[in-house]
């Protein structure tokens, strides 16, 4: 399929290809929609094995990311951009500010933020360079690192599953399986062992397993171990696409439910785990806390307000289940309904919010201290 087939498809607005010799940067922002404002999405850094592989992840993910923000709420469209590159040798100030400069050319129509393999300090840099960028440090009066923020929402997404699957929310007692023990998956295991819950753990990094070892008694297993694990709740917070033909037939969870973004490899597996009675907290649903963080920003950022409305997700989650329950359709196609019905309604309503929420991101500068 041709690049302007693919986009066809599935109906990209905008790909951006940035390339900036003299830093080695080579980038690609991909922009879906725009119906509902301004493309948010984060960044993600990360040692592709080809630039098509590099190419996919960052449709795949700004797709969901339109998704994410309409089933949230917010007046965002969707948008994710990806730097090719090796996230612990290859990040320099030219490389972010290069980058930066590439997003200010789109005059806002795209902001960022944090994802796999980039942080707060990365942001800063791109902050020198264009105002269309979230989750910069906390002393330029924005939200910071969204990672906490997610791990909030996970666990209150977690907890609506648990009340769908085993008639309880309570975790004390239950064993997860978490997948990729990052900066959100430690912070949700700390949610989880302070509810009592037993942890099993895997990541390719052996010093973020032996930190979740240490700092949960977390039993660690093998990254292929982790699908067959003996568990209540399989929680996937590494990359995308592990629920698939070969990982399904392995698992012993009656509850899927993890920060990973596009975690079913196609649709159709979706439909296998609504066929298998997996209780499934869609993806875009569950991981929603970080971008509901970064959002609130476009307001003049309070995080009290933002995490009230993360909390939200738990009810939204419980929700989802359901409309599935009651329509016998798996738990992906009631989410998706629910975005697409919001974005429908919104096509020929204009919003007032963005242009305030763009000029709130450039007081920033001015404003810090
Ligand atoms: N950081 C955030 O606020 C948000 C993150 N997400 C998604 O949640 C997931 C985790 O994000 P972060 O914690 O920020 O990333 P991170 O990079 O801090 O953590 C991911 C972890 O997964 C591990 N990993 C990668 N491949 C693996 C494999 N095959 N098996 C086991 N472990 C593996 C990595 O070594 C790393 O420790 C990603 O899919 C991200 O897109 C979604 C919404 C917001
Ligand atoms: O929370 C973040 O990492 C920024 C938003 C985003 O890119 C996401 O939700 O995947």
């Amino acid at each position: 399929m041709s690049l302007f087939e693919t986009m066809e498809k599935d109906d990209y607005e905008e790909v951006l290809f940035c390339q900036d010799k003299s830093s080695g940067l080579k980038a690609i922002v991909a922009i879906h929609d725009t119906t509902l404002g301004p493309a948010l999405g984060g960044s993600r850094m990360w040692t592709y094995a080809s630039e098509e592989a590099a190419l996919e992840d960052a449709l795949r993910l700004a797709k969901g990311m339109t998704y994410k923000n309409a089933v949230s709420g917010l007046n965002l469209g969707g948008g994710k951009a990806v730097i090719i590159g090796n996230p612990k040798t290859d990040k320099s100030e030219a490389l972010f500010r290069a980058f930066g400069r590439y997003i200010q050319g789109l005059g806002g129509r795209y902001i960022t933020a944090e994802d796999v393999g980039t942080t707060t300090e990365d942001m800063d840099l791109i902050y020198q360079e264009t105002d269309y960028v979230t989750g910069v440090s906390p002393s330029f009066g924005s939200s910071g690192n969204p990672s906490p923020a997610t791990a909030y929402g996970v666990y209150q997404g977690i907890k609506a599953a648990a009340g769908e699957a085993f008639g309880s929310d309570s975790l004390e007692g239950r064993v997860v399986a978490v997948q990729g023990v990052g900066s959100v998956a430690n912070r949700l295991c700390q949610y989880l062992s302070e509810e009592g819950a037993k942890l099993v753990v895997t990541d390719i990094d052996k010093e973020a397993v032996r930190r979740a070892v240490e700092s949960f008694g977390a039993v660690a297993v093998d990254p292929a171990d982790i699908y067959s694990a003996d568990c209540d709740i399989y929680a996937p917070c590494a990359l995308g696409a592990t629920l698939n033909d070969d990982t399904i037939p392995l698992l012993k969870a009656r509850v899927i439910a993890g920060s990973a973004n596009n975690q079913l490899k196609e649709s159709r597996h979706g439909d296998r785990l609504h066929e298998l009675g997996i209780v499934y907290a869609p993806d875009y649903v569950i991981n929603a806390g970080g971008v509901i963080n970064i959002a609130d920003e476009l307001s003049g950022y309070n995080q009290e307000r933002a995490y009230k409305k993360i909390a939200e997700i738990r009810s939204s989650i419980a929700s989802i289940f359901e409309i599935s329950r009651r329509e016998r359709i798996p738990s992906y196609v009631a989410a998706d309904r629910l975005a697409e019905d919001r974005i429908m309604r919104m096509k020929n309503v204009r919003s007032t919010f963005v242009q305030n929420g763009l000029h709130s991101l450039s007081r920033r500068k001015t404003s810090a201290h």
